[in-house]
């Protein structure tokens, strides 16, 4: 029989580590956050300082070229690389020692977009968390989930699913299909939803925390961010996914009685942060 797991409190906490007294910035990970394009350099802005907020030693963004100013400037603890071309991303090029890889966020689908991720693919070896149009790039050349590295986190909403897995008719149906996905490719699968799922090897985990206060723009973004930092700091893939989402939805919670659900926005997430992890230090 199938097991189904509850995310609540107990869950995370079984999972969360403290950061160590004599830690530092470099053992505490270096993770990149490839994405962005013109219009949508906020989604890497986001993600790259919940990655920071999350506990990584150290971020890098990688970015086109228009984008250098804006996360230079909203994220100043952020490293920055760009790519040649000013507007989408149309290489991977870097020579960092990585723990993480954050893929995809506001980064759009341009031809040359597909190219990059394809060579970047093909090199790649570090863990890696794949979002938004990293996910559109893969469901338009399936192939390509052949050579992502084993327990590579995919953080679809039920759009971006459809697009990779095709459609199903009941809750039933999807799940089994993300659950034979999944196997396929040895591949986490955190179904981003009210509530949120995560199918990895064959158990599906259902999180108790969050509410509709996350349905604003970029919360997904900041999501990824958070699940990267954690991979960096050598959680395992599944344990990543699992306590990223679990403290993702618990800001919304703790937010919601000082912030209501009309006017959090998904630097609130951010914001939160602190407080959600504390809840796992007591
Ligand atoms: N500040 C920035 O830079 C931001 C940049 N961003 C970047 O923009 C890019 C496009 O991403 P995206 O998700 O907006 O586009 P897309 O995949 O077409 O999905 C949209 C459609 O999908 C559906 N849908 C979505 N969620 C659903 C759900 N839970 N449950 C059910 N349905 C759901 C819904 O369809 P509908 O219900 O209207 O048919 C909706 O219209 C991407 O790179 C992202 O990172 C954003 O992160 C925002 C902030
Ligand atoms: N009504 C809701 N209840 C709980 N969580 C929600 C709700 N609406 C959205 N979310 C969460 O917000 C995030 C939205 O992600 P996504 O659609 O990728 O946003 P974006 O692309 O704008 O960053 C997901 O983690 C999802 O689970
Ligand atoms: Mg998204």
């Amino acid at each position: 029989m199938e097991k189904h797991i509850l995310i609540d409190r107990s869950e995370a906490v079984k999972r969360f580590r403290p950061i160590a007294k004599d830690s530092h910035k470099g053992l505490q990970g270096h993770a990149l956050i490839v994405g962005g394009s013109y219009g949508k350099m906020g989604s890497v802005c986001l993600s790259a300082k919940a990655c920071l907020k999350s506990g990584a030693g150290l971020v890098t963004a990688y970015i086109p070229k228009c984008g250098y100013d804006v996360v230079q400037s909203v994220v100043p603890e952020a490293m920055v690389l760009t790519d040649d071309y000013n507007e989408h991303i149309t290489s991977v090029n870097h020579k960092l020692s990585l723990q993480a890889i954050g893929f995809g966020m506001g980064m759009g689908q341009d031809l040359d977009t597909h190219q990059a991720m394809f060579h970047f693919l093909k090199m790649n070896s570090v863990p890696l968390v794949i979002d938004a149009d990293g996910l559109n790039i893969l469901s338009e050349n399936k192939e390509w989930l052949e050579i992502l590295p084993k327990q590579t986190i995919l953080t679809p909403h039920v759009k971006e699913l459809e697009r990779l897995i095709g459609h199903w008719d009941s809750k039933l149906e999807m799940l089994e299909n993300v659950k034979t996905f999944a196997a396929k490719y040895d591949v986490i699968v955190v179904v981003k939803g009210a509530p949120t799922l995560i199918v990895s090897k064959n158990v599906i985990y259902e999180n108790t925390t969050g509410n509709q206060a996350l349905a604003t723009a970029g919360s997904g973004d900041v999501l990824t961010g958070i699940i990267t930092g954690l991979s960096a700091q050598h959680y395992a893939p599944a344990d990543a996914a699992i306590l990223g989402v679990y403290v993702h939805g618990l800001t919304a919670d703790l937010a919601v009685p000082e912030t209501g659900h009309h006017a959090f926005i998904a630097s609130d997430i951010i914001h939160y942060l602190g407080k959600a992890f504390l809840t796992l230090e007591q």
